[in-house]
This record gives structure tokens, sequence and C-alpha cells, in this order.
């Protein structure tokens, strides 16, 4: 597995080496060990969701409050989306900065999100799965999230015309009336 650091502190690319064969392919998706030894961090992932999407299908920007914050590894085992993450750290030097990134099943490309900031995904691909291992519980009285065409932020999501938003993320606050937890 290939660590590199992402644009803003705190963030990981994660790129798995592929054992291909006659039969297919084999890669391993997570080592605790490796991933202390590469990132220093000590994760204990304790919760693994999966989500599928049609094409223009947007989920976020979420996070969950302390105490129940959560790391996410996060990857896309059918399809593609374009991924991001939003710095929330009030004392960060990059708060309201943003990374995003293409994750689909060819690339394999995984992307660590430590808690502190805010996650979401635009589809790019019908049936696209994503799959994410989480560091602490759902625990939705502790959701929180940022709306996900903030003009602050006015972030460079793609073609946005035939998209589709949960009605509880339409209501998510704009960032200028978010009040970080972290
Ligand atoms: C997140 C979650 C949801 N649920 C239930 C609650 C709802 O009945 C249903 C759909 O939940 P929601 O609309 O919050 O799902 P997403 O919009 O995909 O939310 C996720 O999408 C963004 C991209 C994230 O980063 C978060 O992990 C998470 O907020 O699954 C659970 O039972 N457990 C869970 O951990």
């Amino acid at each position: 597995m290939k660590f590199t650091k992402g644009e803003i502190e705190g963030l990981w690319i994660l790129e798995p080496e592929i054992f291909g064969d006659n039969r297919g392919y084999f890669l391993e998706s997570f080592r605790k060990d490796q991933f202390h030894i590469e990132t220093g961090l000590r994760v204990d992932f304790v919760q693994d969701n999966e989500s599928m999407s049609g094409k223009n299908i947007l989920r976020g920007l979420h996070l969950q409050k302390p105490p129940y914050g959560q790391g996410k590894l996060v990857r896309v085992t059918r399809g593609a989306v374009l991924d991001i993450a939003v710095d929330v750290r009030k004392n960060s030097p990059t708060y309201g900065c943003y990374q995003m990134i293409e994750l689909n099943a060819t690339n394999k490309l995984q992307f660590f999100i430590p808690e502190g900031f805010a996650h979401g995904f635009m589809t790019l691909e019908d049936d696209t799965v994503f799959q994410y291992k989480c560091t602490n519980y759902y625990a939705p009285e502790h959701e929180t999230g940022i709306r996900w065409n903030d003009p602050d932020l006015d972030i460079p999501w793609p073609d946005v015309s035939g998209i589709t938003i949960s009605a509880k993320d339409e209501k998510l606050p704009l960032f200028n009336e978010f009040i970080s937890p972290y």
C-alpha cells in the first residue's frame, strides 16, 4: 500500500498494491500496523459502512460532533465519485479549505479523512458502491454538516444540473452559519 500525504494536514491518500493473475486480482485493503507506521496514527475502526448510489447523487457535507467524531477511510468498489473533505477545525490554518479527489473502482484509491473534516461525494457513474471504515459509531443526534453548494466554500462540483440530494442535506447550514465543534 502506498501512502501519500493529502493537500491538507491530516488527509492521506492510499494506493493499494494489486496482485493480478489469470483468475483476476487480490489486494489488501487495510492493514492496521502499516497504517500506523506510515501515518503515525493509531486508528481503531469500529464501524464499516456501504452505500450505493445512482449517477449524479450528492451525499454530504457531513460530520459528527464530538464525542462521536469519525475518522473515515473511504473507497469506491464500483463506479466513481468525486470525493471531498473540508477542513472545519477552527484553529487550523486551512480552515474552510478542501481537497477533492476522484475515487473509482479502477484507481482503487482510498482517502483517509480524520475527525474535524466535513465529508461528501458526488457520484460520476450509475450503481456506484461507496465503502468506508469509521473510527466511531453512528450517532444521529450528533450529526451536523454544511450545505453542499455553500457560496463561501464555492466547491467546483461538476455539472450539477441533474443532481439528486436528500431533503436533509438540502437543509444543512451554510458555512457562515456553521459553528464548528472542532
Ligand atoms: C450514516 C449512517 C446512516 N444510517 C441510516 C440512517 C438513514 O436511515 C440511512 C441513510 O442515512 P444518511 O441519509 O445519513 O446516509 P448518507 O447521506 O449516505 O450519509 C453518509 O454520507 C456521508 C458522505 C458521510 O460521510 C457520512 O458517513 C454519512 O453521513 O442510513 C445508519 O444506520 N448508520 C450510519 O452510519
